[in-house]
Order: structure tokens, then sequence, then C-alpha cells
């Protein structure tokens, strides 16, 4: 009896809490209630988004960009997500140099990996970008090629060891990756080994997934603090931490450091900016680099490979412009990949149908009114669905049909620029997309060289799986043939 009559005490305490708290929400956020919202059901909203499988939550978010098009909010209790659709919405966000901040998922990757360029906001993160872009800049892209010659060279020698076998892309392309971006911050060749490598690789593929849980179910925040999961992120940041060590110790004793503010190596320009960078700091900044540039080209990069093997004709075609336009297959250089125009266009296809990054967040920094005609106030959680906006069929005819002639310049001319967003767009894009497309070519090439490629993995069975990354549910195969030249 006592303890009934304490129950509907405790009961009606947490209900009448509950209604101040909606109506503060309410009131602060009244315009937010008149976007539509995604159907659930009354008061906890989209909660089941939580409880659902992840095939189910990548078959929710699909039906609802197409059911809602263009915003509509996901909403569970008194907090709401938004979620842009179109381009001009999209512009208003990312085309604004005041909106720098990404919110509570962004805060939660800081604490883990700490506050590189990636996670941070206002002045500093404008300071930061200013100073790295330089590494990036297309003025000195052509002092990566021999880093990435010599990348793909390593890769196509270990591939060699799996000809004619189901291979799992993700993982060479990890490795690939990791060596790439390792060398172009470091500006030199690398010293870490094999085990470093897997080591860092596993690492982040622990910190990636504890993210991603984080963004998808809200409580983990606090299971992570109480439970187990927390001793496998220590591992894996006691991990990463021992390989970071080793690549940066790796240049100081190899080649000392220049202190060179006009240099082009990431490392060299972070070490001369003491005002902005500590010891820590340019640890944080180097990890950050490593994480999401690794981990963004490697998806990138096993989907294309996937897409080759699933088309032989667009890969003949590749072919035959590698033939016409590089003179020495194993070291193309600067000027001949530039020249590779069909390679582009196919790049830029699978990108669009297969982002790597298949969705960016925001937090308002101040109140926006949108052009569909919302006004989003300050501090709204924004979520923009890459995947979606690329297959928006107003924009894009047979929006799922694979089709490199969507980006010759006269498709190009009339499409509105935030309409295709792989590398975001906007003051806070990519800092390095056009390094990366550079550097995805040079991939593509090493390995054509050496090898036709089969499907084992197909287009059509494709399952996806939300995460941070573009993922799917079965790991992606192909068939590597000894091509004879
Ligand atoms: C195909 C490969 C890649 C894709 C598709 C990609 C995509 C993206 C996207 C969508 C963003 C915006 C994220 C956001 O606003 O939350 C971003 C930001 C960024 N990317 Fe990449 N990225 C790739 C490769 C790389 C590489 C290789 C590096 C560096 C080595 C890199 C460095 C960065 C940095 C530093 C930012 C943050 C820029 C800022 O906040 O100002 N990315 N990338």
């Amino acid at each position: 009896m006592f303890l009934a009559a304490c129950f509907i005490i405790l009961f009606i305490i947490f209900i009448s809490k509950w209604i101040i708290f909606w109506k503060k929400i309410r009131a602060a956020s009244k315009s937010l209630f008149d976007i539509p919202r995604a159907d659930g059901i009354p008061i906890a909203g989209n909660i089941g988004d939580f409880f659902c499988s992840e095939v189910e939550k990548w078959k929710r978010s699909r039906e609802r960009a197409s059911k809602y098009y263009p915003i509509y909010r996901i909403q569970v209790f008194g907090s709401n997500i938004v979620c842009l659709l179109n381009p001009e919405d999209i512009q208003t966000i990312l085309g604004d140099l005041k909106q720098t901040s990404k919110g509570d998922i962004h805060d939660f990757f800081g604490r883990l990996i700490g506050n590189g360029i990636v996670n941070s906001e206002g002045e500093i993160w404008h300071k930061r970008r200013k100073l790295l872009t330089k590494s990036f800049h297309f003025s000195v892209l052509r002092n990566y090629i021999e880093i990435f010659n010599n990348g793909v060279k390593r890769t196509v020698h270990h591939l060699k060891k799996e000809v004619n076998l189901p291979v799992d892309v993700l993982r060479h392309s990890k490795n690939l990756m990791f060596r790439i971006v390792n060398e172009s911050i470091v500006g030199e060749k690398t010293t870490v080994e094999d085990k470093d490598v897997e080591q860092y690789i596993e690492g982040a593929q622990t910190i990636m997934k504890i993210l991603h849980y984080n963004s998808t179910r809200p409580y983990m925040t606090w299971l992570y603090r109480n439970i187990s999961m927390r001793d496998e992120v220590e591992t894996a940041l006691k991990n990463i931490s021992n390989v970071l060590a080793k690549v940066l110790a790796g240049k100081d004793s190899t080649n000392p450091v220049k202190n060179d503010e006009h240099s082009w190596k990431l490392l060299d320009l972070l070490r001369a900016a003491k005002n902005l960078f500590q010891a820590q700091e340019i640890k944080d900044e180097v990890n950050t680099f490593l994480l999401g540039g690794h981990n963004g080209s490697a998806t990138a990069l096993s989907y294309i490979l996937m897409v080759i093997a699933n088309y032989t004709n667009y890969q003949e075609d590749i072919y035959e412009e590698m033939k016409t336009n590089i003179s020495d297959m194993e070291n193309p250089t600067y000027a001949e990949l530039k020249s590779m125009d069909f390679l582009d266009r196919f790049l830029k296809e699978c990108i669009r149908l297969y982002p790597p990054g298949p969705y960016i967040v925001r937090k308002l920094d101040c109140e926006v009114v949108t052009k569909s005609g919302y006004t989003l106030p300050t501090g709204t959680h924004l979520i923009i669905h890459i995947f979606d906006v690329h297959r928006n069929a107003a924009v894009f005819t047979e929006p799922d049909k694979f089709n490199p002639d969507r980006f010759l310049a006269d498709n190009v001319r009339d499409r509105h620029p935030f309409s295709y967003i792989p590398f975001s767009a906007g003051p806070r894009n990519c800092l390095a997309q056009k390094y990366s497309m550079l550097k995805l070519k040079a991939c593509v090439c090493g390995i054509l060289r050496n090898f036709k490629l089969e499907p084992i993995s197909l287009l059509k069975d494709m399952v996806f799986v939300p995460n941070t990354v573009l993922k799917t549910k079965e790991d992606i195969r192909v068939k590597f043939v000894s091509r004879k030249t």
C-alpha cells in the first residue's frame, strides 16, 4: 500500500514536471512544430527509431525523405531534429559562415579524439581552417603524387597474393588510405609498421562504432560512462595514442622539425603555429586528419572498386583512357591524372550514389528562415542526409541509375550547387576535396593497371545500414584477376 502510494506520487511529480518541460519547449520553439513530423506515436514520437533494427532504421530514413520532402522533423518527447532535403534550404545553412556548430554528437566525438578542426567551432575553427587549407591547396597537390603512386604499388603487391579470390576491399582500402594520409601529413615515407596500421584502424573502428551508437541511442552516453563499453573505448584510445606517438616520432627522428610556416606539409604547419597548437593539440589534429581522412577515402574507394567490378563496359572505358593519357602506367603524373575526364565523371557518379559520409549534422548558432518558409530557432539540431539529396529525382533524372554523363559540363551547368555535396559545401566543406579526388584517381589507375575486377558482391543486392560512413550489411567483395598486358 505504502509502495503504491509512493509510486503514484512519483508518477504525478514526473508527469507534472514533464508537462512544464513540454510547455517550455513548445513556447521556445513554436515554429519547429509547424514542420511536418515523421509518423510516430503520441508524445514519445519517433522513439521507436532507437529500438528497431539497423536495416529498418535505414529504410525509415529513406521512406521519410521521399514522403516529407523538402523538410521534416524527428521528435522524441521534447527533442526535435530537423532533416533538410532541398538544395536551397541546405545552402541557407551550409553556405552561412556563422553556422559552424555541429552539436552534441561532435561534443562527444571531441571528448573521444580531442578537438581537432572537425570538432572545433567559431573563431578557433576559423583560424585553424585558414592555416591548414594551405596543405591541400590545388597549387601543392602535385607534391602528393609520388606518395599516392607508391602507396597503391604496395597495395597491388598485397592484392597479388589474393588474385582470383573474393577480397574484402574495405580492409585493403583502409590500409592503403591510412598510409597515404599518414605520409601526406608528415610529407615523407611512413616509418609505422603494418601491425601499427592494423592497431590504429581497429581502434578507429571502435571509436566510430561508439560514435554511431551514441548518435542513434542518446542513452548510450550514460552507458558509456557506466559499463564495460568504456573499457573497449579506453583500450582503443590507448592503441590510437601509441600509433600517433610513432607517427609523430618518425618525423622527429628522420627529419628535424623545420618550423616552416611556408611549408606545404601539414605537420610542419602545425608545429610552426605555436600560438594555435601546443603538443597535445598537434597530436589531436594529426589524429583528426588520420581518422577522418583514411576512413572517408577508404569507404569511397571500396564502393568505387565494387562499381568498377559490376560495370565491365565502364571498366574498359577507364582502362582505354589510361592507355591514351598515361605514358608510364606505373607512375602517372599529376597532369596525366588531371587530364582523365571520363575517370573524373565516373568517380563523381560513384560518390553521388554512394556518398562515403552519408549525412552531415549542424546545430544552429542563430535563427534561420528556410527558403521553404520555416523558422528554425537558435539551437535547432539539423541533419542533412547526403544520400537522399543525391537521389532527388527533381535534380537527377532516374536517380538510382548509374550514369557518369550526369557530370558532363553541359549537364552540370544549371544544377544547383548544393544538390551534389559528397564533400559538403560552403565554408565548412571538406578541406581535402581536390586532394581526395586526385588520390582516388591515382589509386584506381594503379589497381586497374594490374588487375581486371570481377564482381563478387552485386550492386543490386547491397543492403545499407546507418553509420557515420556509408556501410553495407555484408562486406563488399571483389575478385582481382591479373591483367595480361
Ligand atoms: C572521398 C573522401 C572524403 C569525403 C567524401 C569527405 C567528406 C567530407 C565531408 C562531407 C565533410 C563535412 C563534414 C561536416 O560538415 O560535418 C568533410 C570535412 C572534412 N574533411 Fe573530408 N572527406 C574525404 C576525405 C578527406 C581527407 C582525405 C581528408 C584529410 C586528409 C579530409 C579532411 C577533412 C577535414 C579536415 C574536414 C573538416 C573541415 C572543417 O570542418 O572545416 N577529408 N569531409
